[in-house]
């Protein structure tokens, strides 16, 4: 009797054991590494899209391992005290602020070429707008992620129009067709709609990171492996430094999907330069579409569009870095004391010349 009591004792302990392990194992899906920056998927964050999405981070997307570097390699020691003290390079949420002078490029981007990458580049140069490509592409070729894999996603109603560049080894540009638009704000709202169709039919297969960028605009600096993380956006040039919440241009008509009260808000974020892993982006890109979408059933179009509603989403699911705005200036500003290197700068432009609607 005790011996049949101490064997099924046994047996189920051995099944409690199995069934914790198989458990754990499944949790951390599968996966033996011991860092990574892709958290559990959870259900949809607020504020969330729609529909479910059903290829959420850690269920085979992309995700950095460890953070592996060549042995050997030479690089000034850093510091744990000596650092940039004239700006605030960490979040309140603890994410890294980026400027130049707080990352090594040589120690990040020996860590990310050995992951090596595939880096996708979404850009839209539509009517007027293809006078930009030659200035972006070449100078994204000498400065936008130096010796990684990227291919850059021109988004045309003109084909012709795109200039025959000299790319890198590993970069490609693949060229798509989308409508011509009456309305300047039809073609960036349009973004978020042509990019969530190519994701799902196209890039989801082809890329790791997604960035999403103005066309006009020039490279000037290296923008390189530093500005990789799941969710990286940018600060606007003109509220980083003195802006008080309440002043920045966020949507304030509570009727919009974007709308933000007064008392609320981080950073003010650009739409001309966002990245991150594909799954996260593409989430955040659908979202953007979805929302301004709704806004049109109610006869509102959120003030600057599809960054209003970026801006909404990124107070509420706080990016992973935060690049300074470094990595977007513009020609029409005086360069800030504070701004060491200009990575890329929007060119002056004539706005009723270019616009198919004129204005500003
Ligand atoms: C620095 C910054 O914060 N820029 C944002 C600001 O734009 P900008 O004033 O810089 O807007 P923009 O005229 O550059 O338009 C944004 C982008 O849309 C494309 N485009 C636009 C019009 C057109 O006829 N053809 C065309 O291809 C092109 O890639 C262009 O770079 O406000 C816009 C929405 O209001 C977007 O949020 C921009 O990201
Ligand atoms: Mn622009």
């Amino acid at each position: 009797m005790l011996r049949n009591i101490s064997k099924s004792h046994i047996l189920a302990a051995f099944v409690f054991l199995l069934a914790l392990f198989g458990g754990i194992y499944v949790y951390t899906g599968g996966s033996t590494s011991t860092f990574s920056i892709c958290p559990p998927c959870y259900e949809e964050p607020e504020p969330f899209v729609n529909k479910a999405v059903t290829n959420c981070p850690g269920n085979g997307s992309w995700r950095i391992g460890v953070m592996k570097m060549q042995a050997g390699l030479q690089y000034p020691q850093p510091s744990s005290l000596k650092g940039r003290t004239d700006v605030n390079s960490v979040t309140n949420w603890n994410a890294p602020l980026v400027w130049e002078g707080t990352f090594d490029p040589v120690v990040i981007d020996n860590i990310y070429r050995r992951i090596n990458p595939r880096i996708a580049v979404v850009v839209f140069a539509v009517g007027k707008y293809t006078r930009f490509l030659k200035g972006f592409l070449e100078t994204g070729e000498k400065y936008f992620l130096y010796g990684f894999r990227v291919t850059y996603y021109v988004f045309t109603d003109n084909e012709q129009e795109v200039p025959k560049i000299a790319l890198g080894e590993g970069r490609k540009i693949s060229v798509l067709t989308v409508p011509s638009a009456k309305r300047w704000q039809d073609v960036v709202l349009g973004r978020m709609k042509w990019a969530t169709i190519a994701i799902e039919k196209q890039i989801r297969g082809e890329a790791d990171y997604l960035f999403m960028m103005d066309i006009d605009s020039v490279f000037h600096n290296r923008f390189g492996a530093e500005s990789l993380s799941q969710l990286s956006a940018v600060l606007h040039r003109g509220y980083y430094q003195s802006t008080k919440r309440e002043d920045f241009p966020y949507e304030r008509r509570p009727e919009s999907k974007a709308y933000i009260p007064p008392d609320e808000g981080d950073y003010y974020y650009t739409a001309a330069v966002w990245g991150g892993y594909l799954e996260d982006m593409y989430k955040l890109v659908r979202y953007c579409y979805e929302q301004s979408e709704e806004d049109a059933k109610n006869n509102i179009e959120a003030v600057w569009q599809e960054e209003s509603h970026l801006n909404k989403y990124l107070l509420y699911n706080k990016p992973t870095k935060v690049l300074s705005s470094e990595y977007l200036w513009s020609d029409y500003d005086a360069i800030k004391p504070e701004i060491k290197v200009v990575r890329i700068s929007q060119v002056v432009k004539d706005y009723a010349k270019v616009r198919p609607n004129g204005g500003m």
